[in-house]
């Protein structure tokens, strides 16, 4: 069988990050910039004043005291957007607002709170250190410097940066569109009633759920059944609408595993044993004249949605341009015992995983009580779980107290 690792190589190896697109900004949320992005201006552009006050000489002011105040004439009232303030001399000022540009021969700002606020003239009861409450061009951002590096997901912080130097349209990876159809002659669409020996279908809800989550563009494209001509022909169909196909079901070892069946003829998709439980096989491969990568993961509810997290999520990431890492592990101490069957194949046991502050002391600040069912069919008990405890290849069991590896499965935004 083959190792978790390999697999995740192999299937790495099919994708590359999509080819890049300018967007208008808005659009552009939630993507990765595919290049770097430099202001073409220092920010603030300008001198500007951060407080609602008045442009002052700072020296004028030297003796100004509550007692002693100093009385200046206000010979401008410059409101914020005004460019056509004249330069200020010595015993003058000028009514400032916060953001207006500073007047020229200024070299501070008293704050509407230390005076009177005369509009003719105006008393100041204290002295201003030069460059109070100014702020000064390029404080921010210096002409020509990178603000955004590529490779970044744009955020409402990185959409802010980019509108604030001016950008309208920028160039990012494409949200990858990801079709998912589940196969499967036992399948029915709920709402419909079922008849005997059939099942509503819950996979494709599931992945075309998680593709979003996972910032992609993804359509259900529903179910079919294990007819091997309406599989060729409806992978066909979606060829046009996908950069990646997903299937679940059909690649096992069953009569009327058609996925398998169908795609091994090909001979583009490589159908694996992979030593995990549960999720075991795996086809990975690409389809149709562009090469279209596939992956076609196993029927089993939870081994489709665990094959997802530690297979396609990386894959995902790199059609995005991110960096195509698993997702993130911890250490936690299990809360009860576990067993797992000594077949040479890793498990990974859902489980519920919090923080647990008094472990701190050794570095082992989560518990992880696992469920109770872990049949690859419970798919309730993995709605209740948020991690996935890892059991190596070769352990049958661990003791409650055992400190083990932990996969955090992603949280909702
Ligand atoms: N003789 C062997 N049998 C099986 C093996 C094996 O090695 N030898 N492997 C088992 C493992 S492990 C898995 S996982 C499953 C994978 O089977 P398939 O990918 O071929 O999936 P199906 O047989 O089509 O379905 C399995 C199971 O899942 C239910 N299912 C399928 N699709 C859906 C769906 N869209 N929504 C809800 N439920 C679905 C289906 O009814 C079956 O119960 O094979 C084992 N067998
Ligand atoms: O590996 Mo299957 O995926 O056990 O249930």
């Amino acid at each position: 069988m083959k190792s978790v690792e390999q697999h995740i190589s192999d299937v790495l190896d099919l994708v590359d990050p999509l080819d890049p697109i300018e967007l208008d900004i808005m659009r552009a949320h939630g993507g990765v910039l595919a290049e770097a992005v430099a202001s073409p201006v220092p920010l603030p552009q300008f001198d500007n004043s951060s407080m609602d006050g008045y442009a002052v000489v700072a020296a004028d002011l030297a003796g100004a005291s509550a007692q002693t105040p100093v009385r200046l004439p206000v010979v401008a009232d410059i409101p914020a957007g005004d460019p056509s303030a004249n330069a200020i001399r010595s015993g003058h000022c000028a009514r400032i607002m916060t953001g207006a540009p500073l007047p020229a021969g200024a070299t501070a700002v008293v704050p509407v709170e230390w005076t009177d606020g005369g509009q003719v003239t105006v008393a100041v009861g204290r002295s201003v250190p030069e460059g109070n409450a100014i702020r000064r061009a390029g404080g921010d951002v210096a002409a020509g410097s990178t603000v955004l590096r590529a490779g970044i997901r744009i955020g409402a912080a990185e959409l802010g940066v980019l509108a604030a130097v001016g950008r309208r349209s920028v160039r990012i990876h494409p949200s990858p569109r990801v079709v998912v159809l589940s196969t499967g002659e036992e399948l029915v669409e709920p709402g419909r009633p079922v008849g005997p020996g059939q099942i509503w279908e819950s996979n494709s809800f599931m992945l075309t759920a998680a593709a979003q989550d996972a910032g992609c563009t993804a359509y259900r494209h529903g179910f079919i059944g294990d007819d091997p001509a309406t599989v060729l022909d409806t992978l066909d169909d979606v060829l046009l609408q996908a950069d990646i196909i997903l299937t679940t079901g059909g690649v096992s070892m069953g009569a009327y595993d058609v996925v398998k069946e169908v795609l091994s003829r090909s001979g583009t998709v490589t159908f694996d044993r992979v030593a995990m439980q549960p999720g075991k096989p795996q086809g990975y491969g690409t389809i149709g004249v562009s090469k279209t990568p596939i992956l076609t993961l196993p029927g089993n509810p939870v081994s489709a949605f665990v094959s997802f997290q530690l297979f396609v999520l990386p894959v995902l990431r790199r059609m995005r341009g991110l960096p195509p890492q698993p997702l993130p592990t911890v250490h936690a101490r299990l809360a009860e015992p576990v067993t797992s069957s000594p077949n040479g194949r890793r498990s990974y046991l859902r489980a519920i995983l919090e923080y647990d502050r008094s472990g701190d002391g050794d570095g082992v600040a989560f518990t992880a009580l696992p469920a109770a069912r872990q049949g690859s069919h419970q798919l309730s008990a993995l709605a209740e779980t948020n991690a996935l405890v890892v059991v190596p290849e070769q352990v049958t069991e661990l003791a409650a107290g055992s400190v083990v590896e932990v996969v955090k499965l992603p949280d909702l935004a």
